[in-house]
C-alpha cells in the first residue's frame, strides 16, 4: 500500500538500553534492538506485540518521555528529547495507566487541560461523545478502568493533536465503550491526524490499522497493510474443518488432489490442512455424496492476523532458542 500523507514520526534504529539490572549480574538490558518505524498524517499505524515487545517504550522514546541510546526519532519533524513547548501542545498523549490525578473530577480536569491550549476542543462535545456525563461527578480515583480510560483518551484529544500516542486504548473497555472509541479513532484518522497505538489484540489491530507493525523482542519483525501481512500467509497451509460420521478414512476422499493432513479429534470433529484448493473441496465433497453423509458442519478458515503473528512469535521464539544454544556450546 502506498502510505499517504505526510509522515508524522519517522524512527530509525532505535535502541534503548535499561539498567544496570541486579538480577542479572549488573548487566545493561537492550530492550529495543533497532527499531524502524514510520507513521503518517491520516493513518492509524499500529504497534503489535506480545507483553514485554517493546511497544511502550517505543512510544515512550518516540515522545521523548525516555532517552534513546541510539538511533534517531523525528516527530512533526523535530527531535523530542529537545523539542520545543510548540511542538509538545501538538501531540496527543494517553498513557497505558492514564497518569490522572486521582481527587480530580473528569469535566473540571478536561477543562483545566483545555485551559493549557490555544484553541481546544469544547469539552461538552467531547465528554458527550466519550460519554464522561455518566459518571461527571465522580473522582478519577472511583472511576472504572474502562471509565479512566475514556477520560485520558479525552485529555489526550483535547488540544486538537496533530499526532496522538495512544497507549492499548481499548484496556478495560467493555464492547460499547470500545465501538465509541474506535468510531472516534476512525474520525479522526478521517480529519489527518497522525494516530499510532499499540495492542496486543489482534483484534484492535484489524479493525483499526491502516499500518501493522509487529513488535517482538526489541524490533520490528513484519510490518504492511493487514491485508499484506494476511496476504503473506496465503502461501501457508489453510484448514478445512468438518463435522460428521465418526471414523470416516478421509484419505481416500483426497486420494486424488494434493497432500494433506488429516486429523480426528474427538471422534467426528475432522481438521485437513495444506494448500487446499477447490480441488479438495470438490473432491470431499463428491466423497460425501457418494456414501450418503451429509456433515453437521463443514467450514474453509480463512487465515488471520493471528496466524501471521503466531508463525511470527512462533519463528522468533525458535531463532532465539537456537542463538541461546550456540552461546552456551
Ligand atoms: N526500566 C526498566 N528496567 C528493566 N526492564 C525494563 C525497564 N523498562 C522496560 N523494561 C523491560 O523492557 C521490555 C519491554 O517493555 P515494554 O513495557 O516496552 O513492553 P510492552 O510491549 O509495552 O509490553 P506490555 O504489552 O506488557 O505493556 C520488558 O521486558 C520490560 O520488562
Amino acid at each position: 500500500m502506498l502510505r499517504t500523507g505526510d509522515p508524522c514520526l519517522e524512527i530509525e534504529g532505535l535502541i534503548h538500553d535499561v539498567g544496570p539490572i541486579a538480577a542479572e549480574g549488573g548487566r545493561m538490558k537492550r530492550v529495543l534492538a533497532g527499531v524502524d518505524l514510520a507513521a503518517h498524517r491520516g493513518q492509524v499505524t499500529v504497534l503489535l506485540g506480545v507483553n514485554g515487545a517493546g511497544k511502550t517504550t517505543t512510544l515512550e522514546c518516540a515522545q521523548g518521555l525516555r532517552r534513546r541510546t541510539g538511533g534517531t526519532v523525528r516527530l512533526l519533524g523535530q527531535d523530542p528529547q529537545t523539542a520545543s513547548a510548540e511542538l509538545r501542545s501538538r501531540v496527543g498523549v494517553m498513557l497505558q495507566d492514564g497518569g490522572l490525578p486521582p481527587s480530580a473530577r473528569p469535566l473540571a480536569l478536561l477543562r483545566h487541560v483545555a485551559g493549557m491550549y490555544r484553541d481546544p476542543l469544547p469539552v461538552a462535545e467531547l465528554a458527550e461523545r466519550l460519554g464522561l456525563n455518566e459518571f461527571a461527578g465522580t473522582t478519577i480515583r472511583r472511576l472504572s478502568g474502562g471509565q479512566k480510560q475514556r477520560v485520558a483518551l479525552a485529555a489526550a484529544l483535547i488540544g486538537r493533536p496533530d499526532v496522538v500516542f495512544l497507549d492499548e486504548p481499548s484496556a478495560g473497555l467493555d464492547p460499547q465503550s470500545r465501538q465509541v472509541v474506535f468510531d472516534l479513532i476512525a474520525d479522526l484518522r478521517t480529519q489527518g491526524l497522525g494516530i499510532i497505538l499499540t495492542t496486543h489484540l489482534l483484534d484492535d489491530a484489524e479493525r483499526l490499522a491502516d499500518w501493522v507493525a509487529i513488535l517482538d523482542r526489541g524490533r520490528i519483525v513484519a510490518e504492511g497493510t493487514v491485508a499484506e501481512l494476511l496476504g503473506t500467509a496465503t502461501t501457508t497451509a489453510r484448514r478445512l474443518t468438518l463435522r460428521a460420521t465418526a471414523g470416516l478414512d478421509l484419505a481416500e476422499a483426497f486420494a486424488g488432489t494434493g497432500p494433506v493432513d488429516i486429523a480426528e479429534a474427538p471422534a467426528g470433529h475432522y481438521t485437513i490442512d495444506g494448500e487446499l484448493t477447490t480441488a479438495h473441496l470438490a473432491a470431499l465433497t463428491r466423497w460425501l455424496d457418494a456414501r450418503g453423509i451429509m456433515p453437521s458442519s463443514l467450514e474453509l478458515g480463512r487465515h488471520s492476523l493471528e496466524d501471521v503473528f503466531l508463525g511470527i512469535a512462533e519463528a522468533s521464539a525458535e531463532e532465539e532458542l537456537a542463538s541461546t544454544a550456540r552461546k552456551t556450546a
